[in-house]
């Protein structure tokens, strides 16, 4: 039997949205009297969350926090400042058009899966034109947990209506990984996206495709697993 879905991760995977990322996140920084980070810096704070990268953005340090009274204003000022540049730079990575429509063409259902809040992944979406290919949209705050928990997969599926068996989930980090083995879908990684500043060859998948396309190729060539993998208990 051959899979029926795919679950795709926005940035980094779909989309270099760093610029865009990096320029409000800086304003956040400036607007509290800190001097800007470097993009490539920042380009490791994306991949757990809006909350996640305002920590990680003020404090400048990827482990660290901002100061807990400062937090809901930081948060605040990096909304703002997104909702304006949202998409103005963000670019769509090569092969990923083609592979969309590789995708849609043989008859798979495709939905986004990404920890960005759905008030910033549905204009993203808009904006860089690629809205019309998804059958479903699970954002950050569409459930109650994000990546690397299994639930958004769980819940881009029953949207599908497919098994998590039936799916491959295409992703850039460790949170795609976690999140697509921790639900039971198959998941291939792409190395030219963020996963927080670690090689992506160091996680387990079922493969690094270069392109989106790739990961296409490999959907129609691949079958459905018999047997559901098994998992060892926390
Ligand atoms: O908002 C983030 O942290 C990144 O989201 P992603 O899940 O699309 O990589
Ligand atoms: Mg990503």
């Amino acid at each position: 039997m051959t899979y029926r879905a795919v679950l795709i991760d926005l940035d980094g995977t779909l989309v270099d949205s760093v610029p865009d990322l990096a320029h409000a996140a800086n304003a956040m920084r400036v607007a509290f009297g800190l001097t800007p980070l470097r993009e490539d810096v920042i380009a490791t704070f994306v991949g757990k969350g809006m909350e996640n990268l305002v920590h990680r953005t003020l404090s400048g340090s990827l482990e660290g926090e901002a100061e807990r009274a400062r937090f809901p204003d930081a948060l605040q000022a990096f909304r703002d400042a997104y909702h304006v540049v949202n998409g103005e730079k963000a670019r769509v990575f090569e092969g990923v058009v083609e592979g969309l429509q590789d995708m849609k063409a043989q008859g798979l259902r495709v939905a986004v899966v990404t920890n960005k809040p759905a008030e910033f992944t549905l204009p993203l979406l808009e904006r860089i034109g690629l809205r019309a290919y998804f059958d479903a949209v699970v954002s950050g705050d569409s459930v109650a947990r994000k990546k690397p928990d299994p639930m958004p997969m769980l819940h881009a599926c029953e949207l599908l209506g497919v098994q998590p068996a039936e799916a491959v989930v295409v992703g850039d980090s460790m949170n795609d990984a976690s999140a697509a083995r921790a639900a039971g879908c198959r998941v291939l990684l792409v190395p030219y996206g963020y996963n927080e500043g670690r090689d992506v060859h160091a996680i387990e998948s079922d493969g690094i495709v270069a392109t989106l396309l790739d990961a296409a190729r490999w959907v129609s060539q691949s079958q459905v697993l018999s047997r559901t993998p098994v998992h060892p208990q926390a």
